[in-house]
């Protein structure tokens, strides 16, 4: 009991306590001086699972991206995808990166699993690698607020960009068997938009859309409005349209999802489908105009439709419900694929805009219609450029004159354009056939004309 105790006996404990915290503080500052940092563990694995932890990945493909060009002992993988060689920071090596004014250091470690409950297959099964983040204690708010989640947002972007994409497609859904909604293969198109020919400011809009698009989350999230967009392409045959949506998803960086409307025979099924998408994806449903009932030939059944529901008896709602409608798509466009979280695109085409119901194209429901036209001389420079590598030629002047005078494709413009030989022995020769093209293409428009003046 402290009351019992000789009072030297009181002050010398106290003497000795007050010395030793006395020590300590003076131990740290002297610390804190001569080692003023602070450092954060990273590990690969978390958990009892063994789970691979989302911020390690994260880091290693950040450092790998941003910080790889400063670091000189590195290892070279093959990715996921095996299809290409990734370069990452070998073990024991260090690394620096500033941000925001702040010099912080990553070393990458590895050691030995302790737990020995678990069976290797392989000995590096036995090691657990793990970054370690030093930087100095003065910057630790802004490391921890700001730092962190910054590399996990750049590194999950740098991976998704390593990824290759994929095409998908989606199989006849049968109630039999469980086979996958969609199978997918990798997505290569070529198409971007340096390659796509048609009016430069009409590429310039679409493309400010898409990153207004892209960028734009906290803006949806204000709005409250889904983060959705949807563009309506429409066109003849061979003006760019499927190039179009390759040249999109390769600008985002997103998979396609090629909806075969044909396959789909119930409004609940499409539902399925849409929440079987990923985000970061363009949904494409081509030709809309041949989809099933979802043209003008509804709209001539369209009054007797919408009799008929007013008086639908609740037998018959099943009925109805188990068949795809133009309602069931309009449904999903309007906002119940709302609930699909994440950024989505949809895209339709068409070859014949006045075909299409209004309901599906009326404005706020498609958000942009893009018209893809036949090729006029700006589109027609950029395929010159694309195919043959001539900025200017003596024959455009011509060429320019007959695209005023006829309607010729990209597609078939593109087709004159692919040198047979050597591209520098080609050239002129290129541009004639072109020339030769339109001229009988100008030849059978007058022609025509002709027989329409002819008294009958
Ligand atoms: N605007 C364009 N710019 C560059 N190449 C084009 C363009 N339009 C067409 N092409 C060329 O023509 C080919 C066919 O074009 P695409 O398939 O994109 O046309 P489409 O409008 O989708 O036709 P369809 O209506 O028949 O589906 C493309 O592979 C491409 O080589
Ligand atoms: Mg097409």
């Amino acid at each position: 009991m402290i009351e019992n105790w000789p009072a030297s006996a009181i002050g010398g404990s106290f003497l000795v306590v007050l010395a030793h915290g006395i020590l300590t503080a003076v131990f740290q500052k002297a610390l804190s001086i001569t080692f003023p940092y602070d450092q954060i563990t990273i590990n690969q694995y978390r958990g009892l699972h063994m789970q691979r932890d989302a911020l390690y990945t994260a880091a290693e493909a950040y450092l790998s991206k941003a910080c790889s060009s400063r670091a000189s002992k590195l290892k070279a993988e093959l990715g996921k995808e095996h299809d290409r060689p990734v370069v990452m920071i070998d073990n024991d090596e260090e690394v620096t990166d500033t941000f925001k004014g702040a010099k912080v250091r990553w070393y990458s470690r590895k050691r030995r699993a302790s737990s020995t409950s678990t069976i290797s297959f392989q000995p590096q099964d036995d090691e657990r690698k793990y970054y370690l983040l030093t930087f100095n204690k003065r910057h630790r708010k802004l490391i921890e607020d700001e730092y962190l989640e910054y590399v996990l947002i750049e590194g999950d972007a740098a991976t998704a960009s390593n990824r290759k994409r994929r095409l998908f497609t989606n199989n006849p859904i049968s109630n039999s068997c469980r086979s996958p909604i969609w199978s997918h293969v990798p997505f290569e198109h070529p198409s971007t938009f340096e390659t796509l020919a048609m009016d430069p400011e009409r590429k310039k809009a679409i493309i400010d859309d898409l990153v207004m698009f892209r960028d734009g989350k906290e803006f949806y999230k204000k709005i409250g409005k889904a983060w959705k967009r949807g563009y309506l392409l429409y066109g003849p045959p061979g003006t760019g349209k499927s190039s179009m949506i390759a040249a999109i998803a390769n600008f985002l960086e997103y998979d396609v999802y090629d909806l075969e409307l044909t396959a789909v025979k119930t409004n609940t099924d499409l539902r399925q489908i849409f929440t079987e998408t990923t985000s970061k994806s363009v949904i494409v449903i081509e030709d809309i105009d041949c989809s099933l009932d979802l043209t003008n030939k509804r709209k001539e059944k369209k009054e007797k439709d919408e009799e008929a529901r007013e008086i639908m008896l609740p037998e018959n709602v099943e009925k109805d419900e188990n068949k795809l409608t133009l309602s069931g798509l309009l449904n999903f466009i309007d906002g119940l694929w709302s609930s699909c979280g994440g950024e989505r695109i949809l895209i339709f085409t068409t070859n014949h805009l006045q075909k299409l119901d209004p309901a599906l194209i009326r404005k706020g429901r498609m958000d942009m219609h893009i018209e893809m036209s036949y090729c006029k001389f700006e589109a027609f420079r950029m395929l010159a450029k694309n195919y043959l590598g001539v900025e200017d030629h003596e024959l455009f002047g011509i060429i320019q004159t007959r695209l005023d005078e006829v309607n010729i494709t990209p597609a078939d413009v593109a087709e004159e354009l692919m040198p047979k030989r050597s591209v520098e022995d080609d050239v002129g020769e290129c541009l004639k056939n072109l020339i030769k093209v339109m001229d009988d293409k100008k030849k059978g428009k007058d022609d025509a004309a002709k027989e329409k003046e002819k008294p009958n």
